[in-house]
């Protein structure tokens, strides 16, 4: 496959201006992401996301490292580079406020090589699928901001570029527009194979429509791997053990010593434990524990898991997350 984004040993510095304070926001991130291909960026709050996208875009220059698009390095061959481009950024919207919805549409359409009525079945086709069918004439100021932040998507999709670089596209919608905008970019996915970055803490958004996800923490990948792969190394790991009976204080605390990430529910009359087993020994452990009170032990299954709690395990940095 060929690589569309390279990011290079990219590292990132601010100086806060009052107090002289250095932050290093990014430090020494490299990954790829190929033709075609929707790669999620994830990390906690601060992690580097926003910096790494706005290095990419070229809004904010790396200390050190390379990024390339198409071959095209960023900071030597800007315009070149930033051709290929389009971006999304959080809380700074691509949009002129005092024009319409299709006058923003048109005018950021440009013509790119298309002709007028190629742009305007364009046009018109992502008016029916963002939903702002009836909303075409009225100015973006006073739009909601679900059906902003929708225009910006389109708008970003209407300049054809093959780079599509999306900054929380869901943060602070509510629930029902952000299942609304994950469901419209899912076709736009699936339809366009353009080459798109998301950073989300939306999980669902990340496990919906990403095939790979960065994973950054302090400034530094903790995690390159395709999100399906994730989840199948996490579901092998996840049991979920009904106890007949509860543990004593003794087990209990022996337990979540043991396994500091495990949840343990207790009943009047049973209990249950979730636990990742990120060793095939880390079995031994568990029933040794349940063997010291003779704890019956009623079944063993495996647990399903979704993004969301993968995502917080390699964050909360399990012991083991690479792949076996
Ligand atoms: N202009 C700036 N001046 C000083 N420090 C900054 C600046 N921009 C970002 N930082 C700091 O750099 C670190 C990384 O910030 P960044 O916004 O890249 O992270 P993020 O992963 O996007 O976070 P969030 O998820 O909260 O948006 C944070 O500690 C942040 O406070």
């Amino acid at each position: 496959m060929e690589k569309v984004i390279e990011v290079k040993n990219i590292s990132k510095t601010y100086v806060k201006r009052k107090t002289k304070e250095s932050i290093t926001a990014v430090n020494d991130i490299s990954f790829d992401v190929y033709r075609g291909e929707v790669l999620g960026l994830l990390g906690p709050n601060g992690a580097g996301k926003t910096s790494t996208i706005k290095m990419i875009c070229g809004l904010l220059a790396q200390d050190q490292g390379s990024i390339h698009i198409n071959g095209m390095d960023v900071r030597k061959d800007r315009l070149k580079a930033l051709r290929h481009i389009s971006a999304v950024l959080e809380g700074n919207r691509n949009l002129y406020w005092r024009l319409t919805v299709r006058e923003n549409m048109e005018y950021f359409a440009g013509n790119r090589g298309r002709s007028r009525r190629e742009m305007t079945n364009q046009i018109e086709k992502l008016i029916i699928q963002f939903g702002l069918k009836g909303k075409e004439n009225e100015l973006v100021n006073g739009l909601s901001r679900g059906m902003q932040q929708k225009l910006a998507i389109a708008v970003a999709l209407l300049a054809n570029t093959e780079v599509i670089l999306l900054d929380e596209p869901t943060l602070g919608l509510d629930v029902e527009i952000s299942y609304e905008l994950r469901e419209i970019l899912k076709t736009i996915v699936k339809e366009d194979r353009r080459t798109i970055i998301i950073s989300s803490h939306d999980m669902p958004v990340v496990q919906e429509l990403c095939d790979r996800v960065t994973i950054i923490n302090q400034g530094t990948v903790i995690v390159d791997e395709k999100v399906n792969n994730l989840l199948e190394l996490f579901e092998t790991r996840a049991y979920s053990i009904k106890l007949g009976n509860p543990l004593t204080e003794n087990q209990e605390s022996q337990l979540l010593s043991t396994f500091p990430l495990c949840t343990y529910k207790r009943g009047p009359l049973q209990a249950l434990v979730e636990v990742n087993l990120e060793r095939s020994d880390d079995i031994y452990d568990l029933i040794e524990i349940f063997k010291a009170e003779r704890t019956i032990v009623e079944s063993i299954d495996r647990a399903s898991i979704d993004f969301e709690q993968v995502f917080m395990k390699v964050v909360k940095g399990e012991r083991n997350y690479a792949m076996a």
